[in-house]
């Protein structure tokens, strides 16, 4: 399994090993002892399956407030994902921060979204399936969105893509400085 940091520290790529042979491919897509060899300690309680029809579908920002609030373990099995992930930690130096990875199903690549994070993914392909493990169950009460194009953010989502599809509820959330995030 390689890991890196990205940008903001705490945000992780994780590329499981994959062997392959004339048959296909094998993969441990979650080792619970590898990622405590990595100094996390992560219990997951749910995963979640989502499948994007087109390219240029965007789902976020979210994230679920505390005591409800997940790590994420995102994967994708089919196409790829610009996937983001901001800090909204209010106590962080690097509060309001995003980073951007594109994980892709023939980078065999994960990305790591700690609690603290929004997080968000444009699909840059046509039938997209995204896949992820997270550590809290869904609280409709905790869930939270923040404007995927709140400026104070300015995350540089793709020019290229054309028009975007988004939730309705996505698309009446509201800016970083209306929203109630983490302390
Ligand atoms: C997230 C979630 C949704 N649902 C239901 C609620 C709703 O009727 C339907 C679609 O929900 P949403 O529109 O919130 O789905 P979606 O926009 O795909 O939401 C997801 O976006 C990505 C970026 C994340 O990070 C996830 O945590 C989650 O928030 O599925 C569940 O039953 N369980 C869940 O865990």
């Amino acid at each position: 399994m390689y890991v890196r940091s990205l940008a903001l520290a705490e945000v992780l790529e994780i590329v499981p090993q994959k062997f392959e042979d004339e048959r296909g491919f094998f993969s441990e897509t979650y080792n619970e002892r590898e990622i405590n060899r990595i100094g996390l300690t992560l219990t997951f309680v749910q995963d979640n399956h989502s499948y994007s029809v087109h390219k240029g579908v965007l789902r976020g920002l979210h994230y679920q407030l505390p005591p409800k609030a997940q790590d994420k373990l995102v994967r994708v099995v089919k196409g790829a994902i610009l996937d983001v992930a901001v800090d909204i930690r209010r106590s962080s130096v690097t509060f309001g921060q995003w980073v951007a990875l594109e994980v892709a199903a023939d980078r065999w690549n994960q990305i790591f979204i700690p609690k603290g994070f929004a997080h968000g993914f444009v699909t840059l392909t046509d039938h997209t399936e995204v896949i992820y493990k997270v550590s809290e169950y869904y609280s409709p009460e905790h869930d939270r969105s923040i404007r995927f194009d709140d400026p104070a953010i300015g995350i540089a989502w793709p020019s290229s893509i054309g028009e975007l599809i988004l939730s309705e509820k996505d698309r009446q959330a509201p800016p970083l400085s209306m929203a109630t995030v983490f302390e």
